[in-house]
């Protein structure tokens, strides 16, 4: 089995020693989108931002991250903004807040591609910067690329957080929430770019949404978080047509695709995923999942 690319054992959050995530344990492999579900405040973004170093003031962060093979938790600020663009990178719910407002798009993507060295000089960041507009399917990125973030559409920002998250050929992207500020027409199409851009890669992925039918659509495997702790684990097709625990089924029903059939077997679910559904006579896994599901295990197993 390919060693995981992200390791997450023990993790746990507190702002100033009351809890708010515990003992969280999964990892993501290589190539691989993982998905990350749960109501509000179930503490999927503080998470995500533990995982990136980017914690609030206040909050603190125990137990374990690492990234390919490397401890994150604890590491040196120096080496975590090295890491962050180059290793990891993060796309937020709302692109204006990774957008400097008061800059051209163009140097913003230039920028990163000069930090992470991926160019010489300035003149071929700009031709760089030009290409990854137009990489990530935006009209003209010549004018574009002069144009100032507030001049774009939500989309087209988003395309260009995009862009400058993929710059630096993460190992590891980290999504919170990317489409949901979108509107539902273009939201398919940067789910897309998305997919793309960490096929090219090779790249690993941990997706967090609300939107289930998004997470059915994009992520192989999935993890159910409440009240701060993952209570499921499992096959994106698995959790979400045959969820084990009552939370993830409640979490179902309350969703547009919790409908069920005459077997209580979820139905719209199925426009979601890909392959035939499976067996009503297959036995129920476990709902802790197994190590195949990519659940680790708390005796510390792969
Ligand atoms: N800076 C902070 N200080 C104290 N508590 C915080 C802080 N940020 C988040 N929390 C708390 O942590 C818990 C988890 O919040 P988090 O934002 O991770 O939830 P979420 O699952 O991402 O929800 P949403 O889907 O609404 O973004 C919540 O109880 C929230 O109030």
């Amino acid at each position: 089995m390919s060693a995981a690319l992200l390791e997450v054992e023990g993790l746990s959050v507190a702002a100033e020693g009351r809890p708010l995530v515990g003992d969280l344990r999964f990892a993501v492999r290589s190539g691989e989108r993982v998905g990350l579900i749960g109501e509000s405040g179930s503490g999927k973004s503080v998470t995500a931002l533990a995982l990136m170093g980017l914690l609030p003031p206040g909050l603190r962060a125990g137990g374990s991250v690492r990234l390919a093979g490397r401890e994150l938790l604890g590491a040196p600020e120096a080496e975590l903004s090295r890491l962050r663009g180059a290793q990891v990178s993060m796309v937020f719910q709302e692109p204006m807040t990774a957008l400097n407002p008061t800059m051209r798009i163009g140097p913003q993507v230039a920028e990163v591609l000069q930090v992470h060295g991926r160019v010489p000089d300035r003149r071929s960041a700009w031709q760089a910067a030009v290409a990854a507009l137009a990489d990530v399917g935006l009209p003209d990125p010549p004018a574009l690329a002069r144009a100032y973030p507030h001049q774009l559409s939500g989309g087209q920002r988003q395309r260009v957080v995009i862009a400058i998250a993929l710059a630096g050929d993460p190992a590891l992207l980290v999504c919170d929430e990317p489409t949901s500020a979108l509107d539902v027409t273009v939201q398919g199409r940067v789910l897309e770019l998305i997919r793309r851009g960490l096929a090219e890669r090779g790249a690993g992925c941990l997706f967090i949404s609300h939107d289930l039918a998004v997470v059915a659509d994009v992520c192989e495997r999935v993890l159910v978080m409440h009240a701060g702790r993952v209570v499921e684990a499992g096959p994106t097709r698995r959790v979400l047509t045959r969820p084990q625990h009552p939370y993830t089924r409640g979490l179902l029903a309350a969703s547009d695709l919790g409908r069920t059939d005459e077997h209580g077997r979820l139905l719209t679910m199925d426009r979601f995923l890909a392959g035939p559904p499976p067996p009503l006579t297959e036995p129920a896994p476990p709902w802790q999942g197994t190590a195949e599901d990519g659940w680790a295990t708390s005796g510390g197993g792969s």
